[in-house]
């Protein structure tokens, strides 16, 4: 994934022309105008109780009551048992608190009370109510007393959700402005198809789009739809982002670009919002491209097992972008690309007709491929003339154009430290090494601690140069580099697309070697296995549950991937069972076998390792020799 240039804009843009953005609203502002409404709205609660609830009521003594009933001050009561509760012709002195009057009471007649109250009231002429004088709390006052704190929190919620939809301090009461194409600094040139290498299928595949953005009037007059969306799937750094950014290029056509996972917020709502804005916004520089990176993060199929937050959003972010889509007419030369590297787990609904309907497959460069990658970025940058760039095409089977950038930039690194004025084809093996090995890392190492890397690499190494049909071993090191102390590095002569279950073997024996020479010298083991141990779990794991290469457990997939998630191919408990223990036979066997093997080969064994302790790191031809195999 690029760089975020800007991390409080949500969506890139580039190539339409641009406005200044507006300025800042500061967050206090947004605060203080926070607080206020939160106090009107306490404030109106209030009213509005004091207006439906009458005035509050005085608890008065009995004998108080009396005094003022004979002094002809009550105007009128009501009477429920022994309770009364009255009002007085005008207020008079609280009994209980000279600072106060009070003109509404409440008081109680006690039972054993002596008086003729009733023909007391009627001389008086005090009316008697049959309903309370001082109103009970209305229905809709009570209402509102229970509603005040999700009001409350409701404006609150209202606040927060505006904030966070204005994409990052952009303001909160302040209407945030639209995403707004930006400009490429000015002469900076766009990318286009020459900046892509090695998947010269795919820009084929696009160039039916290129060509509908840059001319829809004349497949509008045809009555001719484009499809919607393309979905670019493909491994991390295959160029799915530089070939969206280069079908806007070539088309010459606004770019917008955003990151799924930059639309899930906390608050439910925010992210659909944010699709709506964008669309709109494309649809209004129309033709243009948008670019939703990650698609995966919110177009998960919903059975797919990870469901712990953010769904209800995940799944409104996701309806938003099918309707927008749904929306166009598939004349309006809008183009969706999507990126993922799952497309296997994506929903279904994505992949409808209408949507993304078409899939291109992104999938890493064969060996032409990696030397025009290569000839790309080191089109600025002045080559020795003992670099070959199609030898280094082939020491680097499996890597991505990412990758490949990133070795050319090693080495460009390297050269610069050198002082040189030209990449040299030493800078190229150097910065493959870092690239593959991890850097160097300082670290003193006792010559005990050494040698016995030394035997753990060389085990790995021997079996590895052993093994017939096993990818060659091309370099060995104790140096430490990484996480790790040494590092044994085979890779394949050519591209490799399907493994036997023979080579499966070879690399779970290699993989043991470095444990098994342990075991084999030193009779003790160490922790330094640990990665060595996941390895190979996982090929074993694999072969057995996964590509039917256990008798036992059968031609079938016992170990689903994790797009089924627990609710796809649930496999029986003792199939799982079955798994695990051919998985242990299997590897038991692998590392019976590496022992073996080091035991029957211990004189080179032991020639590698001393090798090692001498020069610390072998290349491919020098750990041949030492072992007195042939490459
Ligand atoms: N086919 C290619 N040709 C030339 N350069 C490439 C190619 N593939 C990748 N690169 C280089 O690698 C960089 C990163 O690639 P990009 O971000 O497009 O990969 P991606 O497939 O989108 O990866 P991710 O899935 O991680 O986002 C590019 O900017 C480019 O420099
Ligand atoms: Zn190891």
């Amino acid at each position: 994934m690029p760089p975020r240039e800007d991390p409080d804009k949500l969506w890139r843009s580039e190539g339409a022309p641009s406005t200044p953005p507006p300025p800042r609203k500061t967050s206090r502002g947004n605060w203080f105008s926070m607080i206020l409404t939160a106090l009107v709205v306490f404030l109106l609660v209030d009213l509005l109780l004091s207006a439906f609830g009458g005035g509050r009521k005085t608890n008065i003594p009995y004998t108080e009551f009396t005094k003022q009933l004979s002094a002809g001050q009550v105007s009128e009561i009501y009477a429920k048992g022994d309770s009364i509760e009255g009002k007085l012709k005008s207020a008079q002195p609280n009994p209980g608190n000279s600072k106060q009057t009070y003109e509404n009471f409440t008081t109680t007649r006690p039972t054993f009370a002596n008086d003729n109250l009733w023909s007391e009231l009627t001389t008086q002429n005090v009316k008697v109510d049959a309903e309370p004088v001082v109103k009970e709390r209305g229905f809709l006052a009570n209402l509102l007393i229970s509603l005040a704190p999700m009001l409350l929190l409701i404006v609150l919620w209202i606040f927060i959700a505006r904030r966070m939809s204005a994409g990052g301090g952009m303001g909160g009461l302040a209407r945030k402005a639209p995403p707004k194409p930006v400009e490429l600094a000015p002469g900076a040139k766009r990318t286009t198809f020459d900046d892509v290498a090695g998947i010269d299928e795919v820009k084929d595949e696009l160039a039916e789009v290129v060509d509908f953005l840059r001319r829809p009037e004349d497949y509008r007059k045809l009555g001719a739809k484009m499809p919607r969306g393309v979905l670019l799937a493909g491994p991390p750094g295959t160029g799915k982002t530089l070939l969206a950014r280069a079908v806007a290029g070539e088309a010459n056509v606004p770019f917008f670009s955003a990151s799924a996972s930059e639309f899930i917020e906390m608050i439910v709502g925010v992210g659909a919002s944010r699709v709506r804005e964008l669309f709109a916004e494309a649809r209004k520089v129309a033709p243009a491209i948008i670019f939703i990176d990650e698609i995966d993060t919110i177009g998960r199929s919903r059975g797919g097992g990870n469901s712990m937050g953010g769904h209800d959003e995940r799944e409104q972010t996701l309806n938003q972008i099918l309707t927008e889509m749904d929306g166009f007419s598939g004349a309006e030369g809008v183009v969706v690309l999507a990126a993922t590297n799952r497309s296997d787990v994506l929903d279904p609904a994505l992949l409808r007709p209408g949507r993304f309907d078409r899939t291109v497959m992104v999938s890493p460069p064969d060996r032409t491929g990696r030397e025009a990658i290569l000839k790309i970025h080191t089109r600025d940058k002045p080559l020795g003339a003992d670099v070959d760039l199609e030898q280094v095409a082939k020491t680097t089977p499996g890597m991505t154009g990412a990758e490949l950038a990133n070795l050319a930039n090693e080495a460009a690194l390297l050269a610069v430290k050198r002082k040189d004025d030209a990449l040299s084809a030493r800078d190229f093996s150097e910065a493959l090494e870092k690239v593959q090995l991890g850097a160097v890392r300082a670290l003193v190492m006792p010559d005990a601690d050494r040698l016995r890397t030394a035997y753990h690499e060389s085990g790995h190494a021997l079996l590895g140069m052993l093994q017939p049909g096993a990818d060659p071993v091309r370099k060995i090191t104790i140096v430490p580099r990484g996480r790790a102390l040494g590092v044994t590095l085979s890779t394949p002569e050519a591209d490799r697309y399907s493994y036997t279950e023979e080579y499966l073997r070879g690399r779970i024996i290699g993989a043991l070697g470095g444990m098994a020479a342990e075991q084999v010298v030193y009779g003790v083991i160490t922790t330094g296995a640990e990665s060595d141990l996941e390895q190979v779990t996982n090929i074993a794991r694999g072969m057995a549950g996964r590509w039917g290469m256990s008798e036992r457990v059968g031609r079938l997939t016992a170990i689903p991937n994790d797009a089924q998630g627990a609710y796809g191919l649930a496999a029986a408990p003792s199939t799982l069972d079955a798994v695990d223990e051919e998985t242990r036979r299997i590897v038991a066997e692998c590392y019976d076998e590496a022992c073996r093997k080091l035991v029957a080969h211990r004189e080179q064994l032991d020639a590698l390792a001393s090798a090692l302790m001498e020069h610390e790191t072998l290349d491919e031809d020098e750990a041949y020799r030492v072992a007195g195999l042939s490459a």
